[in-house]
C-alpha cells in the first residue's frame, strides 16, 4: 500500500488492443486483478485482434509527453509498466520522462514482435529500447527479445537463455525476468536473474490457444505487486502462478477465433455475480404475489378468518415446526464456522421453545384441542426439508430453510400493515409477532449466511440451492392455502372449568 491511500497507483505506458487481450487493456485488467489502481498512457493505437495486427497509428510524440505529464503532474505513481513503444522517438520520450519523474518501480516489457508474428517495434528503435533498459528495475524479455537486447542470436536452449539473461543483468545493472513461453516442450519456465543470482520458476505448459497478451499481463501483474512485496522473486512467483491459471481459463472466455486472451479474473469467479439472495428473491416474485391473494392470508389480515380455520392452521404449524427444528439443527451441524453453527442451533431451539409454546398456549385457550396427523401439505413440505437435510450440502440446507424465515417475515410484514388496530384484532397476538424486530433480524442474518454459503459452491451448487429455495417457497404458499382445501383434523372438546 502507498502511504496515502488504500491501493497502489500503477501506470501502464503501452499500445492498445481493442479486443482487450494485450496492451493497455490487458495491463489495466492485470492491475485490477491484483488490487491496484490502474492508469494508462497510450503510446500507439493498434488495430488488432486475436488473429493479428491490421494497422498501427503512433500519435505525435508531443501528445505522448502531454499524456505522461498529465499523469505525473497530478498523481504519485507507485509503479510503472512500460510495454509497446513502436518507434525510436517514443522510446526516447519515455526515457526522458523517466529521467524527470522516476517512479520507485519501473518494469520494462521490451515488446518487439507480437505472438502473431507482427512487428510492434520499428527495427531502428531497438537501440532506443536498449538504452531504456538502463532506466528499468526489471526487464521482462521473451527469448527472441533477449537476443535482440544483447545483439546476439536467439537462445535455443534454456541454459543458453539463462546465460544471456545473466549477461544482460550484469551489463545493464537490471534484474531480468526471463520468460520461457517460446521454448519447446512440456514446461514453460521463467527465471528471475540478476548479476549474482538465478531463481528459476517452474510451470507446466498449458495446452491452449489462449496466449495472446501473456507477456503484457505478466509484467503488469509484477508491477502491481512489487510495491507490496519484499523482492522481485516473491512478486514474480505470485504473478506467474496467477498467470498460469489465467492462461488455463482463457479458452472459456470464447473471445475471438484466433489466439485468444487469458482470463485475468479467473481467481475471482464470483466477481459481478448477484448475491444468492437477490437471485433467489427474483425467482419467487409470483409466489410472493400469490400469497397475498390467498383467502387465508386475506382473512388473517382483516380478522375475518374463521377461528376454526386458524386453529387448524396452528395445529399444522406446530407439527411442521417440530420437524423444521431438526432441519435447522442439521444446518448447525454442517455449518462451516462457529457463528453460523450458533445461529442455526439457536433457531432450532427457538422453534420448540417459543413458537411451540405460543401455539400450545393459543390452542389451549381456544378450549379446543386439535389432534390428527400432519396434512398432505405439511408432510410434503417437511419431506422436502428432510430430504435436503439428509442428502444436501450445508449451502442447500441453508437455502431450503431460508423461506421459513424470509417469506414469513416478508408476508408477515404485509399482513401486519393491513391488520390495523391489533388490540381489537381477533388474531392480534399472532399478527403482532410478525412485527418483531428480532424476527426480521434473524431473517436478514439467514439471507446473509445463504449468500456466504453460495460463494464457494460453483454454478451447479448454486443451481441446487436455488431449486431447494424455490421448492420451499412453493411449500410455504401451499401450507397457507391448505386449510381452505379440506378439513385437516377433528376438534376435540377440552373440558373447561
Ligand atoms: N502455454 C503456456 N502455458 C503456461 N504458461 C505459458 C504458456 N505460454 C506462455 N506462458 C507464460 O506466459 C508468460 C509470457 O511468456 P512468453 O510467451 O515467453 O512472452 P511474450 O508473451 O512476451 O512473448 C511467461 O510467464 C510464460 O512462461
Ligand atoms: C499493444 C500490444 N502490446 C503488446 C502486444 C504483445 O502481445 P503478445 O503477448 O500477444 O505478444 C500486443 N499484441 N499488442
Amino acid at each position: 500500500m502507498n502511504a496515502a491511500g488504500s491501493r497502489v497507483r500503477v501506470l501502464s505506458v503501452a499500445g492498445t488492443d481493442p479486443t482487450g487481450g494485450a496492451g493497455v487493456q490487458a495491463d489495466l485488467k492485470s492491475f485490477a486483478a491484483h488490487g491496484a489502481y490502474g492508469m494508462a498512457v497510450v503510446t500507439a493505437l493498434v488495430a488488432q485482434n486475436t488473429h493479428g495486427v491490421r494497422a498501427v497509428h503512433v500519435p505525435d510524440v508531443e501528445f505522448l509527453r502531454a499524456q505522461l505529464e498529465a499523469v505525473s503532474d497530478d498523481v504519485t505513481v507507485d509503479a510503472v509498466k512500460i510495454g509497446m513503444l513502436g518507434t525510436r522517438t517514443v522510446a526516447d520520450e519515455v526515457a526522458a520522462w523517466l529521467t524527470r519523474t522516476r517512479p520507485p518501480v519501473v518494469v520494462l516489457d521490451p515488446v518487439m514482435v507480437a505472438t502473431s508474428g507482427d512487428r510492434l517495434l520499428d527495427a531502428d528503435a531497438e537501440d532506443a529500447v536498449r538504452r531504456l533498459v538502463r532506466h528499468a528495475d526489471l526487464v521482462t524479455p521473451n527469448l527472441p527479445e533477449l537476443g535482440v537486447l544483447l545483439g546476439e542470436p536467439t537462445a535455443t536452449t534454456w541454459a543458453q537463455a539463462l546465460a544471456q539473461a545473466r549477461r544482460l543483468a550484469t551489463a545493464s545493472q537490471v534484474t531480468v525476468l526471463l520468460k520461457g513461453g517460446h521454448l519447446a516442450g512440456d514446461a514453460s519456465p521463467d527465471a528471475v536473474v540478476d548479476a549474482t543470482t538465478v531463481t528459476e520458476l517452474d510451470a507446466v505448459r498449458v495446452s491452449t490457444t489462449s496466449t495472446h497478451g501473456t507477456g503484457c499481463s505478466l509484467s503488469a501483474a509484477v508491477a502491481a505487486l512489487r510495491p507490496r512485496r519484499p523482492d522481485w522473486v516473491t512478486a514474480v512467483r505470485e504473478a506467474k502462478e496467477w498467470l498460469t491459471g489465467a492462461i488455463a481459463a482463457g479458452e472459456a472466455l470464447a473471445v475471438g477465433s484466433g489466439r485468444g486472451p487469458v482470463d485475468h479474473l479467473h481467481h475471482a469467479p464470483t466477481l459481478g455475480a448477484r448475491p444468492f439472495s437477490a437471485d433467489a428473491w427474483g425467482r419467487v416474485v409470483d409466489l410472493r404475489a400469490a400469497c397475498d391473494d390467498l383467502p387465508f392470508v386475506r382473512g388473517l389480515a382483516d380478522g375475518t378468518l374463521p377461528v376454526e380455520e386458524f386453529e387448524q392452521y396452528l395445529h399444522q404449524d406446530a407439527l411442521y415446526l417440530a420437524q423444521y427444528s431438526r432441519v435447522l439443527a442439521r444446518a448447525s451441524q454442517l455449518a462451516p464456522d462457529a457463528a453460523a453453527q450458533v445461529f442455526f442451533a439457536r433457531g432450532a431451539a427457538r422453534c420448540l421453545e417459543v413458537e411451540s409454546l405460543l401455539h400450545a398456549d393459543r390452542l389451549a385457550r381456544a378450549g379446543t384441542r386439535w389432534s390428527g396427523p400432519a396434512s398432505p401439505a405439511t408432510t410434503a413440505y417437511v419431506d422436502h426439508l428432510l430430504a435436503v437435510a439428509a442428502t444436501g450440502s450445508y449451502a442447500e440446507v441453508v437455502a431450503a430453510v431460508l423461506p421459513c424465515y424470509w417469506l414469513y417475515a416478508d408476508i408477515g410484514a404485509r399482513i401486519l400493515a393491513r391488520a390495523g388496530d391489533l388490540a381489537a384484532h381477533p388474531y392480534g397476538d399472532w399478527v403482532g409477532t410478525y412485527g418483531d424486530p428480532e424476527f426480521a433480524a434473524a431473517a436478514a442474518r439467514a439471507c446473509e449466511l445463504a449468500d456466504v454459503a453460495a460463494r464457494d459452491v460453483g454454478g451447479a451448487g448454486r443451481a441446487r440451492m436455488l431449486a431447494a429455495f424455490v421448492t420451499s417457497c412453493a411449500h410455504e404458499v401451499a401450507f397457507f392455502d391448505q386449510v381452505r382445501v379440506r378439513p385437516l383434523a377433528t376438534p376435540v372438546a377440552v373440558p373447561t372449568g
